[in-house]
């Protein structure tokens, strides 16, 4: 085959995975929303207004119409690779701070998830700009991505496995939802590459997996009643600070 053919596979490919991404996202928004367990539409209804801040900044809904700006992108890639780099560590520390074999386990996986899969994308990306991955290695750190990141990882050393865990579930299952829905809209952007790395099965699957973490984690240390703890309240608040966060990395993304 010659290099047009390969090319013209590749593309034919791509075009295969993003709309079965889109498929897969209409399906489960026709469900009535990503199902990531019991846990989570807990604590993310407890967050209010600061879940929709998140999920429907404009930062989002400008890739989902393709009207946000590449330089607003890449500056925001460029610092969500960082942003990775020390995600992988806060979830190397939750397997640390794990009880069962089945938490180290579902952690480990999460870790592999973002180095080996979603860290893809941005080198991917990246490198299509003309940035090889040891200029984004040791760009520097934008102020926002320091205080989410190192706010996530202070949870973990100064909490146990719950504070960890309430702290990193915003980043991982608010893309999930924000993939499924500017999937399901089928809008073909500059930014389709991104939509269908979150929409896919793959990062699904993960959500998934944590989704299902949290609740036995939660039942684990604070039973069936875990509304009832003194600590329920501690652990929304948690959430809703890492939530917080988010909307922060979307406004460094477009700030400048
Ligand atoms: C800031 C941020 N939050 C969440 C994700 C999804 N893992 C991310 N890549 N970046």
């Amino acid at each position: 085959m010659n290099t047009n053919g390969i090319a013209a596979t590749a593309e034919r490919k791509d075009l295969l995975s993003n709309a079965q991404a889109e498929n897969e996202a209409a399906r489960t928004l026709s469900k009535g929303g990503p199902d990531y367990g019991v846990t989570f539409p807990l604590w993310r209804a407890a967050a209010g207004a600061s879940w929709h801040d998140y999920t429907r900044h404009p930062f989002v809904e400008g890739l989902g119409d393709g009207t946000l700006p590449r330089k607003a992108f890449m500056r925001y890639l460029v610092q969500d690779y960082l942003f990775l780099v020390q995600f992988s560590r806060a979830w190397a520390l939750a397997v640390t701070k794990a009880e069962t074999l089945d938490e180290m386990r579902a952690c480990a996986k999460t870790v592999h998830a973002l180095l080996d899969k979603e860290l893809h994308l941005h080198v991917a990306i990246c490198a299509a700009e003309g940035i090889p991955e040891a200029e984004l290695f040791s760009t520097r750190e934008a102020p926002q991505n320091i205080a989410y990141t190192r706010y996530v990882l202070d949870a973990g050393h100064s909490g146990d496995f719950l504070d960890l865990i309430a702290a990193l579930t915003p980043c991982v299952l608010g893309y999930g939802e924000i993939g499924a829905r500017l999937a399901s809209r089928g809008n073909e952007t500059g930014y389709a590459d991104w939509i269908a790395t979150y929409a896919a099965s793959g990062y699904q699957d993960t959500c998934r997996a944590v989704g299902s973490l949290i609740d036995s984690a939660v039942a684990y240390r604070l039973g069936s009643e875990p509304q009832e703890s003194p600590r329920w309240r501690r652990l929304c608040n948690r959430f809703e600070t890492a939530t917080r966060l988010e909307v922060d990395f979307w406004e460094m993304g477009l700030s400048g």
